[in-house]
């Protein structure tokens, strides 16, 4: 432990930029995240310089942290940081009282050279692209999709589709990253917190609603989440009123779930909901799903799950396949890791994979952001592309940041 340099630590947001441009500099592969309603900071670093791909055999894994994109890959595997070193940091306590616990550093830099040192290792992207386009997603673009999204569901080739944009946020030459994490860990305390970066892939910052699969000691989860609107007044829950658009919209991403369930035979599940939850500035509908693994006899279950969940539709679309083609024939960009599945593996005996939505790809001079909505027979176009500028602002609001 190198307590010299680690002593002379100015706060969390001094150790996370110094933790990030070190190990980002060495090549490094690393995950930091905070889970819903937690209270720790949790940090996963891959010092082997080996980027590595798995099948999704979760129950045989190592402890690390794994990265999936949108499409279904021809292999079957996901990216996955193996834990050379795995540490947890007490936000209710100062990380001054925790050095004991971190990873120590061999030279600590004040807080703004950390931070534009990192700016430098984010992933460089074609200079055409860069802060330049949204991906050919401009709003009439979005409206055309969303009208061809209907009409494929009025001619009975759909039942729901889930349209998505990219949206280019130029970063200013201030734009802090530390900074920016902190801020989404006291903003969202219900949400998912993530950053990771795998060098030559990508370095996606997030604030992510939605778990995909979890699984902690016998008890297996998921969840259906869809619908949304915006939260108002002191009381948003109280105030929310969901038209019945919206609830059949949750509804088929219930029985999404409970049509995987069938498809493997298994008839115990609990099922909670739909109840109306808060993500940041804006309200959800949610059913909550449990299943008791030992008493199923179905010890597999994540993995199984997993494999069959994703991609759920409420990123993509029922019925899935033809929605996945609708998606790919249509969407002009690339969807990359948004929408696909990110989050520990066995770390302190638990796996909690969540969608990777909220959630922006920092490249070195501007912020990818991408949302998507889901469109229904009686869907509205332009309250569509609201959906999509609320969503984008759960990310988009805390990147603007500036140091003084
Ligand atoms: C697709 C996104 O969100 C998903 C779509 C929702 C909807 O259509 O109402 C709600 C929650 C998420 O399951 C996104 O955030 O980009």
């Amino acid at each position: 432990m190198q307590e010299t340099t680690l002593a002379k630590l100015e706060g969390l947001e001094h150790y996370l930029a110094n933790l990030l441009a070190y190990w980002m500099e060495m090549g490094g592969q690393i995950a930091i995240w905070r889970k819903p309603k937690s209270n720790f900071l949790q940090v996963l670093i891959d010092k082997s310089g080996q980027l590595k791909r798995v099948p999704l055999n979760l129950e045989e894994l190592p402890a690390g942290f794994v990265v999936h994109p949108f499409e279904d890959q021809a292999d079957r595997m996901a990216f996955f940081m193996e834990a050379s070193e795995y540490f947890k940091v007490d936000l209710g306590q100062s990380i001054e009282s925790q050095l004991e616990e971190l990873e120590p550093l061999p030279l600590m830099l004040p807080t703004l050279e950390a931070v534009q040192k990192i700016r430098h290792l984010f992933v460089k992207v074609d200079h055409a692209e860069d802060g330049k386009t949204n991906g050919g997603m401009e709003k009439p673009a979005f409206l055309d999709l969303v009208k061809k999204g209907i009409a494929a569901i009025e001619s009975g080739q759909l039942s729901k589709i889930v349209p998505a944009r990219r949206k280019t946020l130029p970063l200013e030459a201030s734009f802090d990253l530390a900074a920016a994490f902190k801020n989404l860990l006291s903003s969202y305390p219900n949400a998912f917190i993530n950053f990771f970066h795998l060098p030559g892939v990508g370095t996606w910052l997030g604030a992510s609603p939605e778990v995909l699969i979890q699984t902690k000691g016998d008890t297996f989860y998921t969840m259906s989440l869809a619908g949304t609107q915006k939260a108002k007044g002191d009381n948003p829950i109280k105030n929310a009123a969901w038209t019945q658009k919206e609830i059949e919209e949750q509804a088929l991403v219930s029985r999404y779930i409970v049509d995987c369930f069938k498809k493997i035979r298994l008839r115990e599940y609990d099922e909670h909901g739909p109840k109306t939850v808060v993500a940041g500035n804006l309200l959800h509908l949610r059913s909550d799903f449990t299943v008791d693994m030992k008493a199923t006899n179905f010890p597999q279950l994540g993995s199984v799950m997993l494999q069959l969940l994703h991609p759920t539709s409420a990123v993509c679309g029922m019925p899935r396949q033809a929605a996945l083609e609708f998606l790919k024939e249509n969407e002009s960009f690339d969807r990359s890791l948004f929408a696909g599945f990110i989050g520990p593996i066995n770390v302190e005996g638990e796996t909690s994979i969540f969608v990777n939505l909220r959630t922006a790809r920092l490249t070195e001079n501007a912020a990818w952001l991408y949302a998507g909505a889901g469109v229904t027979e009686d869907s509205d176009p332009e309250s569509e592309w609201e959906e999509t500028e609320m969503k984008c602002d759960i990310i988009g609001n805390h990147l603007k940041n500036q140091r003084p």
